[in-house]
This record gives C-alpha cells, sequence and structure tokens, in this order.
C-alpha cells in the first residue's frame, strides 16, 4: 500500500478536525438535539442510522423535545414535516380543528393500492364511506357473523394447529398462526371465501403475499424522496416493480371473488337474510342503494360497481387482518412472560366461566368473554404499549397553531405517532414503561375509561377505528379460548423487538411451544369436545 504524504496527512486531519469542529456546531446551534439538521441531507442521516430501532429512537426524541419536534429533510427530497406525540396536539389535529387537517395528496399516493377507500379518503367522500361503514360494521348481523366465521375457524383451524404442536412438541410461530388464522377470518367476513391459509401445511397464499409487499412498499416510499420512488415506478424497477405485480394479484383475486358472487346472486332468487349466511360483498350487491340508512343519510356511491367492491374488500382486508393479529401476538408475549397476570386471568376465567364447562375444551362466547374486566385490560395494556398502527399523518389545510406553540404553515405534514404515545409519563405517569394492567382498573373494579386522545390506539374523533368493539370481542374471545385451553411458552432467547413496517409486528415473529391444558395425558379428556 503505497504511504501518505505529509501533505495528504495534513489535509486528512484537516479534514477530521472540519467534520468534529462541524459536528458540534451543528449539536450546539440544534440546541443539543439528539438529532442534527446537518446541511444539504437535514436530519435524515439520524434516522437512517437508527432505523433498526426507529420507534425507541423517535420516543426518545420525542420525550427530549416535550413532545413535538420539527423534522428536517434533505434539501432536493420532500417537505420537512412536524413530529408529535402531545396528547393536547393529537386532540386539536384529530378532534377540536379537524377540519383543518386532512391525508392529503402525499398519503394517497403512497397508499395507492387502497383505491378510493375509506382509509386514504377526505370530506365528502370520506363522510359518505364513514356512514356506509359504520351502518354495516356496527349492525347485530356483522356482530352474530364475526362470532360464528371465529368459532369456526378456532375449531376448525387454530386447535388443530396448536394440538398438534402439542403432540409433537414442536416450535411454532405463533404470530404467523394469528396472521392465518385473521386472514381467513376476514376473508370470509368480506368476500364470503375461506382461503383456508390456516392449515397444517402452511400454504403459500398468493394473495396474502401481494399484502405483505404492498405494505413493505408503502414504508420504502416514506424514506425515498417522492421523485426517486415516483421515477422507479414509472421505469418499473426495483420496489416498484413488486408492487405492481402484488397489486395485479391482489386485483385478480378480488375480481375472481365479485364475479363469483355475483354469479352466485344471480342464481338465487332469495336474499340474504334468506341465504343465512352474512359477508359485505353479498351486503353491499343485495342492498338497495337508493334506500336511507338509520341515520337518515343517503347514498352518493354506487356500492355495487366493482371499483366500489375492489377497493372496500382492500381497505377493510388491511384493517381486520394484521392490526388484530399483531395486537394478539403481543399479547401473548406479554401474557407468556408475566406469569402473574397469566394467573390473573386464568383466575377471573375460573370464577366467571368454568361453570358448565367441567374444565374441558371450550370456546368463550360473546357473552361469557363481556364478564372478563381483567382480560380486558390486559388487552388495552398490550395495546398501549404495542399499537398494531405505530404512526399516522396529517396534513393541514390552512396555517394554523398548536396548542404546544408550534406554528404550523398550510400544506405541512405532520406525523404523530402512536407508540411514543404509549410512553409518555406526563399521560401514563411514571411506571409508563412497565407492563400493568391494573392501571386500567378502578377502585370500583371497572375499567377506567382514558379518553381516546391519549390512548390514542384506535385513533380519535370524526376518524375513530370502526372495528374497535369488534376487535376487543376478537382479541378477548381468540386469546381467553387460546388461554384456557393452551398454555404457550416462549422459545428460550428467541429474540423480540418490533418491526419497523406499517404494522407494529414483532420483528422475527414469536416462537412458542405449546402444551395442551386438557390433554389425555392432563385429565383424560380426548380435546375434541366442546
Ligand atoms: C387491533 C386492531 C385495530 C387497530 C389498532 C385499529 C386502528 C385504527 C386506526 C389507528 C385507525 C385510523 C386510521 C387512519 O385514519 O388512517 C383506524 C381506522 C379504521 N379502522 Fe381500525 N383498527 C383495528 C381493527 C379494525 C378492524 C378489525 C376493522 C374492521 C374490519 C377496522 C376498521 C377501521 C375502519 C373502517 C377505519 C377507517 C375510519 C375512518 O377513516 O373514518 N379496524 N383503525
Amino acid at each position: 500500500m503505497a504511504m501518505l504524504g505529509y501533505s495528504e496527512m495534513l489535509v486528512a486531519i484537516l479534514a477530521f478536525l472540519f467534520i468534529v469542529t462541524l459536528t458540534l456546531w451543528l449539536w450546539w446551534w440544534n440546541g443539543n438535539s439528539l438529532l442534527i439538521n446537518w446541511p444539504v441531507v437535514g436530519m435524515v442521516p439520524q434516522l437512517s442510522w437508527n432505523s433498526y430501532r426507529l420507534h425507541d429512537f423517535l420516543t426518545c426524541i420525542l420525550q427530549q423535545s416535550q413532545g413535538t419536534f420539527l423534522f428536517k429533510g434533505h434539501w432536493f427530497g420532500d417537505k420537512d414535516f412536524v413530529f408529535t406525540s402531545d396528547s393536547m396536539n393529537i386532540h386539536h389535529i384529530l378532534s377540536k380543528n379537524f377540519a383543518n387537517y386532512h391525508k392529503g395528496e402525499d398519503f394517497r399516493e403512497i397508499f395507492e393500492p387502497m383505491g378510493d377507500g375509506i382509509f386514504i379518503s377526505d370530506s365528502d367522500n370520506w363522510r359518505n364511506l364513514r356512514r356506509i361503514f359504520h351502518s354495516v360494521l356496527k349492525s347485530r348481523r356483522f356482530e352474530l357473523a364475526t362470532k360464528t366465521t371465529m368459532e369456526q375457524k378456532i375449531l376448525n383451524g387454530l386447535f388443530p394447529i396448536l394440538k398438534n404442536a402439542s403432540m409433537l412438541a414442536s416450535e411454532v410461530d405463533i404470530q404467523d398462526v394469528l396472521k392465518r388464522f385473521m386472514f381467513d377470518n376476514i376473508c370470509l367476513l368480506v368476500l364470503g371465501l375461506d382461503p383456508n391459509s390456516l392449515s397444517p401445511e402452511f400454504p403459500h397464499i398468493p394473495c396474502a403475499k401481494a399484502y405483505d409487499d404492498m405494505s413493505e412498499a408503502a414504508i420504502y416510499r416514506h424514506t425515498l424522496p417522492g421523485s426517486i420512488w415516483k421515477l422507479q415506478r414509472w421505469l418499473q424497477i426495483g420496489k416498484e416493480k413488486k408492487v405492481r405485480k402484488a397489486w395485479d394479484i391482489f386485483d385478480d383475486f378480488a375480481e375472481q371473488c365479485i364475479t363469483r358472487k355475483r354469479q352466485q346472486l344471480g342464481q338465487s332468487s332469495r336474499n340474504q337474510e334468506e341465504l343465512g349466511d352474512f359477508d359485505l360483498l353479498t351486503y353491499f350487491l343485495v342492498r338497495d342503494d337508493n334506500s336511507k340508512d338509520h341515520q337518515g343519510g343517503e347514498d352518493a356511491i354506487c356500492t355495487k360497481s366493482n371499483k366500489f367492491l375492489r377497493d372496500t374488500a382492500f381497505n377493510l382486508l388491511a384493517a381486520g387482518r394484521d392490526s388484530v393479529a399483531a395486537g394478539l401476538a403481543w399479547f401473548f408475549w406479554l401474557v407468556a412472560t408475566h406469569p402473574f397476570v397469566e394467573k390473573k386471568i386464568l383466575d377471573e376465567m375460573e370464577a366467571n366461566l368454568r361453570e358448565g364447562t367441567g374444565g374441558k375444551w371450550k370456546i368463550f362466547s360473546i357473552e361469557e368473554v363481556s364478564k372478563l374486566v381483567y382480560l380486558h385490560a390486559v388487552i388495552c395494556e398490550t395495546l398501549r404499549l404495542y399499537p398494531p398502527i405505530p404512526f399516522e399523518h396529517k396534513a393541514s389545510v390552512e396555517p394554523d397553531i398548536l396548542p404546544s406553540g408550534h406554528q404550523i404553515p398550510g400544506n405541512m405534514k405532520i406525523i404523530y405517532s402512536l407508540y411514543s404515545m404509549g410512553r409518555m409519563e406526563d399521560i401514563w405517569g411514571k411506571d409508563f414503561l412497565e407492563f400493568k394492567p391494573e392501571r386500567w382498573i378502578s377502585e370500583s373494579g371497572e375499567i377506567k375509561h382514558v379518553p381516546s386522545y391519549k390512548f390514542i390506539t384506535f385513533n380519535a374523533g370524526p376518524r375513530t377505528c370502526l372495528g374497535k368493539d369488534l376487535t376487543f370481542l376478537q382479541m378477548k374471545t381468540v386469546a381467553s379460548t387460546v388461554l384456557w385451553n393452551f398454555s404457550l411458552q416462549v422459545v428460550e432467547n428467541h429474540p423480540i423487538g418490533p418491526s419497523v413496517s406499517m404494522v407494529l409486528f414483532i420483528e422475527k415473529g414469536l416462537k412458542v411451544k405449546v402444551f395442551e391444558r386438557f390433554g389425555s395425558s392432563n385429565g383424560g379428556n380426548d380435546g375434541n369436545r366442546m
């Protein structure tokens, strides 16, 4: 290797000193902030270096900056944005000045496979969709369909898989199992079709994989300047090529489901009530578009068009699959690693539900799980620490001032961190990092009400999640049924950490060993009786 001359060494030392001095100066100039605003590249480098622990890194910065800071992007890329986890700002943006904050054009472009679905709509289109979905998702028929679908899937899908893992003493990735379980469930509810992704051979389901690919691409689009990913999309290269392929796979799948359903309905002269089964495709296809709903509003949207049905399917499958599966995966990890909490859940079930089961296999009903206050508290605590949707976007319409004093120009992007809000001392107290379900229970033994702009997991204000009740119902049924019948033991040294993705999964899945509580070696029950 050639030796460096004195002059080269001098240049190298001076360059080194210049960089150190610049760093220290910028650090001081930025008020000793953890994030330095570099010339040209803004704050991007530190975010990239810390991307492997993005959620905790940003939480740390938010804690240090009293809950709000202005993120400076690179000079040649997209605009700067405000990042916040201040509950008063959230209340202002999501409720008090709701009309001034919409999803915005950037959001729609990043999530373009969602079509004109509710998640990316604003203004009148959103209002119409919200009214339509409110009346169906909150209906008794939908609740009953959820219950029946879930019971069948637990019995024919989840139990056999867990029983098998227990018999073979094999390790199973319970997060993958839950993802498959929820995918089959939501497909049955929305499309009236069971893709049977939860089968013993763990089949590859192209449509489920297409969802994963599109979700991955949405994160990728967040990290690059819009001009770059749009160029890649135009040239059809890299990740953008993958998105297009995944998008086509989903559209083919949706079209097949819609065509099949139209044929089925065309052959039947009976209405949905008579057909017995309930799914959203059927509901929208047989529904009278001119009818007024129970809130008295009229539809400005034709719910029978292929475009509406495709976009609805895409949005509800996205809402109903991953978020609930991720919430359940974190729940089972927290419960398995806090034996005291597990015992309290089992004691509560024993006290409230055991009558009539004789300790045998059981799926708990809606009425039964609604009695379980402690279980409800454990689920709230899980969703506080690990909100399945970790970030949300908004964009200002007009200039505004946030309660924190930050000036917001028109068309400013605002990102709020649901993950960080679950870890703010001013909301949850000094023990905010502790997993403590008791914090949710009042002295009179009921669930404490925490305003949604503080417990933000399901969003707040007029755009609060429409699936919140359904989620609690699903999580309680799966959690109680699995815990009653099985004990899950996390495999030693299995790494646990949140993924950096649109949905907050456990990065490497959750490997567990499964033990039957009422197996033949454990009480003489054959495990098949209900
Ligand atoms: C753990 C489970 C769930 C969590 C954490 C969750 C969370 C959220 C959040 C944060 C939003 C706001 C999204 C935004 O404005 O961009 C939202 C909206 C929504 N959620 Fe959920 N969700 C869950 C499950 C469900 C389920 C199972 C459904 C129904 C199948 C559902 C249906 C919806 C709908 C339709 C909206 C749109 C509301 C609107 O924009 O007006 N969610 N959800």
